[in-house]
């Protein structure tokens, strides 16, 4: 039987995961998804076919399946809220939101809450996002393989033992997404900047992150290898990978990706704080 799957917050996340699974073919009635603006909701509404409400509570009445997706500066105020719906339903809870644990978020619910927490991404919306999952004690082998059957709709899930793990998940493959934007932005300017006209620049710059992406995924070879294979000896790349090296790129994804780790961190910590 198709579960019922209600998105607390219906914002970039849970669209993004919701439409991938509409795209995948799940059915668009059997999705709520709820958010404090009628006019977005009836939005949509129209646009997926799902229901939606701004009442969180009635959104969880028959939910099997509750996805927190609102920013993790709320999610208190939200938990507290769901609190008595969600203990007489008691669905499986999702939460995507960084940082915050799995033992805050059930403690916010009321205590012996069966709890996910999902760091996904927004590639979800093309059906090619990337998610790391982690479950506490309280969640059965069936919830997990409900968890992974629908996140499996909108791209890959891997499942991490130590909840810890998940701050390297949103380094990695959470805010992952912004990272590769950047380097889309950049290298079209580059190109502008070398007298392309914007348009062409654009067009080559993301066509080429769409190829290198789609072969690193389905070749044989690991990317170093796909890497030197473009690299000829004394050629053109070769100049332009030595000064990527002398100029610290390795060093920065590292300290960005710490930095993004570290934030994680500190978000579950200060929100967690009563
Ligand atoms: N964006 C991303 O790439 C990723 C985000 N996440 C996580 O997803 C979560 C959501 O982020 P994101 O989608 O980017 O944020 P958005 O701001 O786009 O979405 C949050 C949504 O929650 C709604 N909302 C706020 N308060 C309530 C409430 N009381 N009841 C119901 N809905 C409410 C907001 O409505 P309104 O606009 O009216 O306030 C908004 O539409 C965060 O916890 C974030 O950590 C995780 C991985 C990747
Ligand atoms: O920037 C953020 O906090 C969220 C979590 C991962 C991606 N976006």
């Amino acid at each position: 039987m198709t579960s019922q799957v209600t998105f607390i917050g219906a914002g970039n996340m849970a669209s993004a995961i919701f439409g991938g699974m509409i795209e995948g073919g799940y059915p668009a009635a059997a999705i709520t998804a709820t958010g404090r603006d009628p006019q977005s909701l009836d939005a949509l509404a129209s646009r997926y076919g799902i229901q939606t409400t701004s009442d969180n509570d009635v959104a969880v009445e028959h939910a099997d399946v509750v996805v927190l997706a609102v920013k993790p500066q709320v999610m208190r105020e939200v938990c507290h809220e769901l609190r008595d719906s969600v203990q007489r339903q008691r669905p499986l809870i999702v939460s995507v939101a960084a940082g915050l644990s799995a033992e805050t978020l059930d403690n916010w619910l009321g205590g012996n809450m069966a709890v996910i927490r999902c760091m996904p991404n927004t590639p979800s919306l093309v059906g090619q996002g990337a998610a790391g999952l982690y479950a506490n004690a309280r969640v059965s082998e069936e919830q997990k393989r409900l968890a992974t059957s629908l996140l499996e709709t909108v791209g890959l899930v891997e499942w991490v033992a130590d909840e810890h793990l998940l701050e390297a998940v949103t380094a990695v493959s959470g805010s992952g997404p912004a990272y590769f934007f950047l380097i889309m932005e950049a290298l079209e300017d580059a190109g502008k900047k070398l007298g392309l006209p914007a348009d062409s620049a654009r067009r080559l710059a993301l066509q080429t992150a769409y190829g290198a992406a789609s072969m690193a995924r389905e070749s044989e070879f690991e990317p170093a290898e796909l890497r030197r294979r473009v690299t000829s000896p004394n050629g053109t790349t070769e100049r332009a990978i030595n000064s990527f090296e002398d100029d610290g790129l390795r060093q920065l994804f590292e300290h960005a990706t710490q930095a993004c780790a570290t934030r994680a961190r500190e978000l579950a910590d200060e929100l967690s704080r009563d």
